[in-house]
């Protein structure tokens, strides 16, 4: 097993041989070498095997080159013999992707010359008194000549646009490009020395220390702790073996897809008759696209359907998944505590309501939990386990390690209005519809959002999950009402700045993508291509005449800094609050659920790339513009932290212990 370099050892001195002498070596050695891969090899592991002159492979082995997913490349001449062996489309896919490949597939592409369900060294040896007096001219992978389809030129061409389009910013993919067209059009030699100036530059770069770093927090999550020192090793989940889902809108949907392709038990219910059926049809399409894909039997025999919540009885955990309508979940509580078994689990997938009151539904509140998962359920990564203050540790153990068992990056989260990931988003989407009153397009803001490395900016984002969900949230909550004297949208509430365009908007049945139009306009309802509308510009254009606002323009850095340092001072209050145990936390949900590009490893990380020194003063200046916004107001803890000298990120913790202990 050679899991590669020790990816610990990237910020400081390696340690150990220089790997790149050590395969030469191997490669140039008079007596054959035959690798003997075990378990697994990637990076410069895989590296080391391409020196040899044979490689067998166990059955169950994984091999590949994932040292794009950390800002490198595969920086031991792995993108020069990889080609040399398996040719450059199928060297270019592994090392762009960084994906892991099964030894079949190794085998299927030459990159193993055989596999094995035995022991693989005593296979290997046994292979290697086989080949002993073969010549070895032939073995050594650096004099192979580069094997590619004719027009190499515009194969290069194609794939760098693709890697462009996809990389979203991202350094690292593009450099490996670069060093595979170094394999198929320079000699070895001068390949290497492509390979090696290319690495220096990714070797030192941000991208590499935001990535390497993300590859740590994504770690770390697993190891959750609550303020009341429960902790991961210390709290033991309990086994669920079945399942329910309440309620089969969307979420629902995907939630039930999830837990039934991960093998779980499922009863799903849903009390309306049309919707059940409606449900069971797109569910058992899901589970047979999936299946397909994958190429196994879809799990159709893992759901039974229902329409009482009487048949969720026996099961261990249930998810509930209807409307988000605090009166409708606390009766669906209400009947799940009086129908379940004492001993079940009740988890609601609320996105950001009380997890404490829909406990105080039920007998067992220490039962109760979030499981808040991301659309689409059975596709996104994330998984934000809530606990209340009644959540019991095995409650939050459990929910975690349910999320782990069908494949999520679950995260221990505490309760507060919208929870972390949703609780940040709020003064991001704030600031953006604060710029259109100031002046910007809903294109500019997206564009500049997207070149950061966003998937997609935030007002085609609202298009596509429906700019309803958050008009109703906001007609609860009474923020969605004109003034009551003048029958006109008011730009102030208790005190603090507001801005109605949204609710504006839905008054339109502008709802985004679902109505072919929102903040764009769509050649139709449900189609996904996002156009400028003139009728939207007008109608800014209008609202700021109507409420004397004069427009100005808005630059590429303002638009940052107010969205993204926003969004980043919630999250320093949210460690402050104790909702988030650590920056990892944050950054993890927002590169999974929110899609925060990871070459920014997330915007706590961002904020000790950019120095908080810098957010901080930023916030201060546009605090000082905008003092009606108590978001860009800097939080207790980012000023300590700068106080402190801005400390390292891995250093935070002790910082926030001091601050929480002080409240
Ligand atoms: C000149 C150089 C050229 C060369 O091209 C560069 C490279 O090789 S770049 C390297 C290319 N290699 C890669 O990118 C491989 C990265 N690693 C992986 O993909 C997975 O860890 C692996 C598949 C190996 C195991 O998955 P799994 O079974 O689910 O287990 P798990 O993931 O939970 O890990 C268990 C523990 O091991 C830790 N740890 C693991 N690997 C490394 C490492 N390389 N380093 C340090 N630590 C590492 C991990 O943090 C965790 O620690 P903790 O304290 O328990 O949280």
């Amino acid at each position: 097993m050679h899991s590669g370099a020790d990816i610990k050892e990237f910020g400081g001195q390696m340690s150990g041989p220089p790997l790149i002498p050590m395969i030469h070596a191997i490669e140039a050695a008079s007596k054959p070498v035959v690798a003997a891969i075990e378990g697994i090899a990637l990076g410069g592991g895989l590296e080391l095997a391409l020196g040899c002159h044979y490689r067998i492979a166990h059955s169950k082995a994984r091999v590949g080159l994932p040292e794009v997913t950390l800002g490198l490349l595969p920086g031991a001449g792995g993108s020069q013999r990889l080609p040399r062996l398996i040719g450059v489309p199928a060297a270019l896919d592994l090392i762009t992707t960084g994906r892991h490949v099964t030894a079949a597939e190794a085998l299927k592409f030459g990159l193993v010359d055989q596999i094995t369900d035995h022991n693989t060294v005593n296979v290997a040896v046994k292979f290697a008194q086989r080949v002993a007096d073969q010549p070895l001219d032939a073995r050594r992978i650096s004099t192979y000549p580069c094997l590619c389809p004719s027009d190499v030129a515009v194969l290069f061409e194609e794939v760098m646009q693709r890697v462009r389009r996809t990389a979203r910013g991202a350094i690292a993919p593009i450099a490996c490009v670069q060093a595979v067209r170094a394999a198929a059009t320079l000699p070895y030699n001068q390949g290497m020395e492509r390979e090696r100036e290319l690495m220096a530059t990714l070797f030192t770069s941000g991208q590499a220390r935001a990535l390497q770093y993300f590859f740590f927090a994504q770690r770390a999550v697993g190891r959750w702790s609550m303020p009341s020192g429960a902790r991961w090793d210390t709290s033991k989940p309990r086994p669920v073996h079945k399942a329910a889902v309440i309620g089969l809108g969307t979420m629902g949907r995907g939630i039930t897809v999830a837990l039934a392709q991960a093998g779980f038990s499922v009863v799903a219910v849903e009390t309306q008759e049309k919707q059940l059926m409606e449900a069971k049809q797109a569910i058992s399409g899901m589970l047979e696209r999936g299946a397909k894909r994958r190429g196994v039997a879809p799990a159709l025999d893992k759901i039974n359907y229902g329409r009482n919540i009487q048949s969720v009885a026996d099961v261990d955990l249930v998810i509930e998944a209807v409307f988000e309508d605090m009166a409708l979940k606390k009766k669906v509580f209400q009947q799940l505590s009086a129908v379940c078994k004492p001993s079940t689990f009740l988890c609601s997938n609320t996105s950001g309501l009380d997890i404490d009151q829909l406990a105080c539904q039920t007998r067992n509140p220490e039962l109760v939990v979030g499981m808040h998962f991301f659309a689409p359920a059975h596709v996104m990564k994330l998984l934000e386990v809530v606990y209340g203050p009644k959540s019991s540790p095995l409650a939050v153990a459990t929910a975690m390690q349910l999320g782990k068992k069908i494949g999520k990056v679950s995260v221990a989260v505490g309760n507060c209005r919208g929870f972390v990931g949703n609780r940040m988003l709020k003064p991001y989407l704030e600031q953006a519809l604060f710029l259109l009153e100031e002046g910007a397009t809903p294109e500019f803001v997206d564009q500049v959002l997207e070149e950061f490395g966003f998937a997609m900016g935030v007002f085609r984002m609202s298009d596509l999950s429906g700019l309803d969900v958050g008009w109703k949230v906001r007609m609860a909550d009474g923020l969605a009402m004109p003034d009551p004297t003048t029958g006109q949208p008011t730009r102030l509430r208790q005190g603090r700045r507001y801005s109605p365009l949204g609710d504006l908007l839905c008054e339109q049945g502008r709802f985004g993508q679902k109505t072919g139009r929102g903040w764009y306009q769509y050649d139709k309802p449900g189609s996904q291509v996002a156009k400028p509308d003139p009728w939207l510009h007008s109608f800014l254009d209008e609202y700021r005449a109507r409420h004397a606002l004069v427009a100005h323009r808005i630059d590429h850095q303002e638009v940052l800094e107010r969205c993204l340092y926003s969004m980043i001072n919630e999250g320093f209050r949210i460690l402050e609050d104790g909702i988030a145990a650590g920056p990892e936390d944050i950054d993890v949900i927002y590169v999974f659920g929110y899609s925060w590009p990871r070459h920014h490893g997330g915007p706590m990380f961002y904020a000790a790339t950019v120095g908080l020194n810098k957010v901080l003063e930023r916030l201060e200046h546009y605090y000082q513009a905008h003092p009606d916004v108590p978001s860009l107001q800097p939080c207790h803890l980012l000023r300590k932290l700068v106080a402190s000298g801005s400390p390292p990120i891995q250093k935070w913790r002790e910082v926030i212990k001091k601050v929480r202990s002080q409240l």
